[in-house]
């Protein structure tokens, strides 16, 4: 079956036109699923429609700080705080309204055709809003260890306007065999999708200058032998 038959077989058919996907294009799809396969990470610009991206927006900036957690090393119950690794807020997302509901369902598509194109056996997705506010940062950190846990991809999605080089908050990706290795550093702009395999790639979020929001999600497989929690949340 050609990518694009892939493609939209896998879309919800009732989402209006300004909210398709990115990944309903050809082209950033595509790059993404050769970046994928070649190298084991990706940045894609405008991966979603700028109208859809500004609801995300609007939903994270609408969250009172109260309101989200403090993140932690440790997963959800068995979350520890670590204030000398990150400084970030984060909130999970569920389907409580009908922005959030459309972004779980979008990864939920994404998820199958990545499954369908890449084999890889990838069986939920996870994500939290996550607040940067001025001097956070989260060290060089894996979202994974090796067989120790059920996230494979790693995924987060920029919704700042205007981001400058001036403002910090770049995602630094290191070498899978090498962590002094720098592979790219990138600015969180709105739009911007970063993609990579949880257990190979360290990264890291400098000190970001001005508030910073995004989307950080994980693909998972459903693997009860895990024997640890998943680090890093
Ligand atoms: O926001 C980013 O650029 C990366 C966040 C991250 O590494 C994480 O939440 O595990
Ligand atoms: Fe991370």
């Amino acid at each position: 079956m050609a990518l694009d038959d892939t493609l939209s077989n896998c879309l919800p058919d009732d989402l209006p036109e300004d909210l398709l996907p990115a990944f309903s294009r050809h082209e950033p799809f595509a790059l993404l699923l050769s970046d994928l396969q070649a190298k084991g990470w990706s940045i894609q610009d405008d991966f979603f429609s700028a109208a859809f991206t500004d609801k995300l927006m609007a939903e994270v900036q609408a969250i009172q700080s109260e309101n989200m957690l403090q993140a932690g090393v440790g997963r959800k119950q068995s979350h520890q705080l670590d204030l000398s690794a990150r400084r970030d807020y984060i909130k999970w997302i569920d389907p409580i309204n009908d922005t959030c509901k459309t972004f779980l369902d979008e990864m939920e598509a994404l998820r199958i055709v990545l499954n369908r194109q890449l084999f890889l056996g990838l069986f939920d997705f996870e994500a939290h809003f996550a607040r940067y506010e001025d001097g956070a940062f989260y060290e060089k950190h894996l979202d994974a260890f090796k067989g120790q846990s059920n996230r494979i991809l790693s995924t987060v999605l920029y919704l700042n306007d205007d981001w400058r080089e001036t403002d910090g908050g770049e995602l630094i990706i290191y070498d899978e065999y090498d962590e002094e290795v720098e592979l790219g550093r990138f600015l969180p702009k709105k739009g911007r999708l970063a993609v990579f395999l949880s257990e190979c790639f360290p990264h890291e979020v400098n000190v970001a200058k001005r508030t910073r929001h995004s989307i950080a999600g994980w693909f998972r497989v459903n693997n009860t032998t895990a024997k640890e929690l998943d680090p890093g949340q």
